[in-house]
Parts: structure tokens; sequence; C-alpha cells
């Protein structure tokens, strides 16, 4: 068999992507020396961003992979280095597109990226499962999702994904969301903290400067959907979120119980009236199927919460606003759910046929199905002055 040529190697290289920068590895000049012997060997040195990187034996492992499948390589001998200064800044500048200043991409006229912020009015209603699990729905269809946990109070999306531990990586100023095996990519409010165990104690221009900090700071590269897990209630962030990205889309979360779905009207009038449009709500823990009943063959669902919550905020919010916001689905109180969440593996990968599962699925299918609707947006327009 003939030797492997430098370009067929080069090529083979390019098809791998650096698993938090997600684009070619050559592209990022992480490539530093190839040398193919005439045995075949292959014999190259790729430099990681930083010493120490999480993620050096995924590159080791598809770097390896790629090479050996070229025709004629009878060996790989990969060294893994690590880039100097200069080498970090020359990619910073790359992944910056040569723009100096840090801006929010998402909040750009053109940008083709869906923002949808998940917000409640109380805490503890599921909007932190929703998120995690939308986002995965949404990534199932083939989109390309960023998560940004914005809940100052229990920054637990790391947790549901399976990457509590993980701190992101940094190249300069520039800050690398955490890749997780699903594909989506995840910063949270809590990986800005020096430790783990840290109270959140901050005022409302804290709050902005972090919530600025995970949108423009953070390399998230083209992303189809971000995906918002906003703290309960009606406080700073979502005052922060309204002034720096007026083009998100809201999800209100409640449950059917009459004093959940009363504050979720505010967290949705809230949204309004910062310019934002919502696009619907989502009941969690809206039953129990009675597993007596199922195991008898027949339904029959215990409404623990009461009824009618969700209905309820949807009603209210459409007459208020003077379009239509609309019940996106039901989910029932499943006890995979919550097993999924605690143990980084949310159930719309684990049991997606499942009744929470597959309403989690039909509501990303409808909220990505969307036109953007202009009602309740801002346009940017100034009004003519009228004589
Ligand atoms: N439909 C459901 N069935 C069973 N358990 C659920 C369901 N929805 C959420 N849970 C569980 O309830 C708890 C609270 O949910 P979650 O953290 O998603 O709420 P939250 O509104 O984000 O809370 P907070 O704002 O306090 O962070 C979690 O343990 C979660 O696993």
């Amino acid at each position: 068999m003939s030797t492997p040529t430098l370009e067929q190697v080069n090529a083979a290289l390019a098809t791998v992507n650096d698993p938090e920068i997600k684009r070619p590895i050559t592209e990022l000049g992480m490539v530093d020396r190839v040398e193919i012997g005439a045995d075949g060997t292959v014999s190259l040195t790729v430099l990681l961003t930083v010493a120490g990187c999480p993620l050096k034996d995924t590159i080791n492992r598809d770097v390896t992979a790629a090479v050996s499948r070229v025709a004629g390589v009878t060996g790989v001998d990969l060294q893994l280095g690590v880039m100097s200064d200069e080498q970090r800044s020359a990619m910073r500048d790359t992944l910056r597109g040569g723009q100096a200043q840090r801006e929010i991409t998402f909040a750009q006229p053109g940008s083709l990226t869906k923002v949808y912020a998940i917000a409640s009015g109380k805490g503890g209603v599921g909007k932190s499962s929703v998120t995690v699990n939308l986002a995965l729905a949404l990534a199932g269809q083939g989109l390309k999702v960023g998560i940004v946990d914005a809940d100052i109070y229990g920054h637990s999306i790391p947790a549901m994904l399976g990457v509590a531990d993980m701190r992101p990586t940094q190249v300069d100023d520039l800050i690398m969301p955490v890749p997780t095996e699903s594909g989506v990519s995840v910063i949270s409010i809590g990986m800005l903290k020096p430790r783990r165990d840290q109270v959140v104690a901050w005022r409302g221009p804290m709050l902005d400067r972090a919530l600025v900090q995970m949108l423009a700071d953070v390399y998230w590269g083209d992303l189809d959907a971000l995906v918002l897990d906003l703290p309960p209630g009606t406080g700073d962030m979502a005052i922060s979120l309204g002034q720096h990205l007026p083009n998100a889309e809201f999800v209100v979360v409640t449950t059917p119980q009459e004093a959940a779905a009363e504050v979720a009207e505010r967290a949705g009038t809230m949204a309004s009236m910062m310019h934002q449009r919502v696009i619907g709500v989502v009941e969690n823990m809206s039953y129990l199927p009675c597993p007596h009943c199922e195991a008898e063959g027949k339904e029959h669902r215990l409404e623990i919460f009461g009824s009618g919550g969700g209905a309820r905020v949807a009603q209210t919010l459409s007459q208020r606003f003077g379009y239509d916001v609309p019940v996106l689905g039901t989910i029932p109180i499943d006890v995979a759910l919550r097993e999924g969440g605690d143990a980084g593996a949310p159930i719309v990968t684990t049991a997606p046929q499942s009744p929470a599962g597959a309403e989690f699925l039909k509501i990303a299918s409808t909220i990505s199905g969307r036109g953007r609707g202009l009602a309740g947006m801002q346009l940017g327009l100034t009004p003519a002055n009228r004589f």
C-alpha cells in the first residue's frame, strides 16, 4: 500500500472538531507538526488551548481515530502540547472574527439564533427541568443548542446535564461553554463563582455583568437556539435580560396550582413590559398517572396540585397582550423525570416515549416550527412626530 500524503492526513485532521469550540482543529491553529514516515506511521503534535485541558482525552481519541482511517497509515504517534500565549491570542482573534469589542451577537439584527427564556413566578415549579429537556429536544431535531443557566438561586442545570463539576476553559478573556454528551453546550452562573458552594449574593449591577459575560464573553459559535434558565420572579435578572436580549421569546412555566399561576402571570407580564414576546405556557406537574389504575389497564389522573393553572395563565396573558399565548404542553409528574434530573440523564433522552418525554418533544417542535412573530416585540422604530 502507498504511503499516505500530507494532504490526506490534513484532510482527516480537518474533520476533527475541538470539543469545546466545535470547529476543526486545523482552523484553530491546533495542529503544530505532522510527519509521515516511509513505513506509514504518522507522527504529529496537537496543541491544547490550555494546560490540563479537561477534554484532552477526547481530542487524543478523535485525532488518533481520524488519522488511523487514512489509507496507508500504519500507526499514529500523537504528542499533545500546549499553545503559547501568542498562539492563544491568534486563536482568540480568529474566534472573535477580528472584532475587538465584546458584543452580544444574539442581539444583533441579523442574528439567526432563536433565544428562548424559560421563566416562572415561583421557584421549584420545574423551570430548570423544562429548560434542560426542551434544549435537548431541540438538539434532537438536529439544531445547535446552547444553554445559559442564569438562575442565581438554584443553578442546577450543570448537574441535570451531568457536568456539575466541570469548569469552563478560558482562553484569555474568551470563555468556552462546557460541552455535554448530548451535544448541547452550557454555561452556568454557578461556573463563574470561585467555589461551587459559594452563595451568589450579588446586586443588580453584578448580575447584569454576569449575564453579559455569559452572553458576550462566551464563545457560542453559530447556534440555532439559545435557551436561558432565569431565576424565578421578576427581579434584576429579568430586567437585564430585557435590556440585553429584547428579542428573547419567553416560555412561562407554572404548576396547575392557583398560587403558582398568579405569580407566573406576573413573570409573563414583566417580559411584556420589557417588550419581549411570550410564546406560550408550559404546565408542569399537571397530574400523576394513577399507578393502581394503570396496572388495571385504566387511565386515571391524580391532580395533586389542582388543575387549570396553565390554562389560566395562558388566557390571562392572551387577554393582557392582545395576541395568542397558548398552553404549549402539560407535563405529568414522573419519578423518572426527577431521577433523570438528579442523575444528569434528562428524560427526553432516556425515555422519549414516556408521557413526559413525548410532551417535551411536542413542545420543542411547536416552538421551533413557529415563525418569528412581531406582536409584542420591540421593532426599534422611532414613532413619527405628529403635527
Ligand atoms: N414533572 C415532574 N415530575 C417529577 N419531578 C419533577 C417534575 N418537574 C420537576 N421535578 C423535580 O422537582 C424539583 C424542582 O424542579 P426544578 O429544579 O426543575 O425547578 P425550578 O423551577 O427550576 O426550581 P428553582 O427555580 O428553585 O431552581 C427537581 O427535583 C425536579 O427533578
